[in-house]
């Protein structure tokens, strides 16, 4: 049954964000401020200025620069563009004022919550979904306590509420299923779930046990509270739930952690992983990617042109990247879902 729509509310959908273009400069600014992330790179400020902006933005820009030229589209990024696509659907079917917003780059969450109330004056309630399933201080914090603070500064006169990380949500876990189950009926010998990977002190910071890595990663397969913000514990659990649904044999899947920079990230490594699979006897890999909800650099240039040559290249025969879930109708649902949720 459908929700009655709610008078006077209004959506924003949160993402990361991507450069303004492609040209290096434009890529160079979008890193420093991303990597300038107090929740990002989280090393003292004076060390952090002088690694981003003496080293690791300099070297990485123009590297970073040619991977988004061969994903971008007369349209731009192809994350920002998603993103405004899946507004304009839900919108659509919501018949609520739907706009967007970016962590880095524009629009700004000031952008988003100054359009809400341009379209509705008399808005009572936002309802802000970060577009990500798991919780990292990373990617979900960072958007969160980014948006409060400007929703605090400049004293809008509405509710503010976030949809919480939805790892385990039967509507997201349902329609993460129904994208990749066509793809599963090819003949394959092995599904890989590849979720971005976190530097694993990061799990240490947001535990609120202060167990984590103490015990070596304990927390993350028995009951803790700790899940609420356990990033591991959160993609374990995904994997679980979509393995379950389709009912993958065990020895059929596994998981693992891409586009690490640096030290210290959480294993194992998807690039050495599809490196090793062929080795082993798998020549035929599907790869999916739940903690994207819209293809974007780390899963168009990462996953599904680099991906394939590394697998390829190490003794692989058929590597089948299969795309986020974008503007599947399903999805579109479920993100309605998450709106809804907890509404009484
Ligand atoms: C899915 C959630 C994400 C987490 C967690 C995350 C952590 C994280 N990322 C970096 C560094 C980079 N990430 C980059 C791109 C990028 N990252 C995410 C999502 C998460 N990142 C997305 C959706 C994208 C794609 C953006 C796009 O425009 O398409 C980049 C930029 C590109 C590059 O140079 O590789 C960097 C850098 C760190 C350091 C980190 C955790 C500490
Ligand atoms: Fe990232
Ligand atoms: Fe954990």
């Amino acid at each position: 049954m459908e929700a009655a729509k709610v008078k006077n509310r209004g959506i924003i959908l949160m993402n990361l964000g991507s450069p303004d273009s492609t040209e290096v400069k434009d890529v160079a600014r979008y890193l420093n401020e991303f990597l300038m992330d107090e929740r990002v790179i989280d090393y003292p400020w004076l060390f952090r200025k002088i690694l981003i902006n003496g080293i690791i933005v300099p070297r990485r820009a123009p590297k970073s620069a040619e991977a988004y030229k061969t994903i971008w589209t007369k349209e731009g990024s192809p994350l920002i563009n998603i993103t405004k696509q899946q507004a304009r659907l839900l919108e659509a079917q919501m018949g609520e004022p739907v706009e967007i917003s970016m962590r880095y780059g524009s629009p700004s969450p000031k952008e988003a919550f100054d359009n809400l109330l341009k379209r509705n004056p008399d808005i009572t309630e936002v309802v802000a979904v970060p577009l990500y399933p798991h919780y990292a201080m990373s990617s979900y914090e960072t958007a969160v306590e980014q948006a409060r603070l400007i929703y605090q500064t400049n004293r809008y006169p509405f509710k503010l509420r976030f949809v919480p990380a939805f790892y385990n949500d039967e509507k997201y876990i349902e329609a993460f299923c129904n994208s990749i189950a066509p793809y599963l009926q090819q003949p394959h010998d092995h599904i890989l779930f590849s979720y971005h990977g976190i530097p694993a002190r990061h799990l240490k910071k947001t535990d609120v046990t202060g167990h984590c890595l103490a015990k070596n990663f304990e927390c993350c397969n028995q009951p803790s509270i700790a899940h609420k913000t356990c990033y591991r514990h959160q993609v374990f659990e995904t994997t679980r739930l979509v393995a379950e649904r389709l009912n993958l044999p065990k020895d059929k899947y596994s998981l693992s952690f891409q586009s690490r920079l640096g030290g210290g990230w959480l294993e194992p490594f998807t690039d050495i992983r599809l490196q090793e699979m062929p080795k082993e006897g798998i020549k035929n890999l599907i790869i999916v990617s739940p903690a994207f909800v819209s293809d974007c650099l780390e899963t168009l240039e990462e996953l599904e042109e680099r991906g394939k040559e590394e697998f390829i290249g190490a003794g692989g025969e058929k590597y089948q990247f299969v795309p986020c879930m974008n503007t599947n109708p399903t999805w579109i649902d479920a993100i309605e879902h998450l709106v809804n949720k907890d509404v009484k």
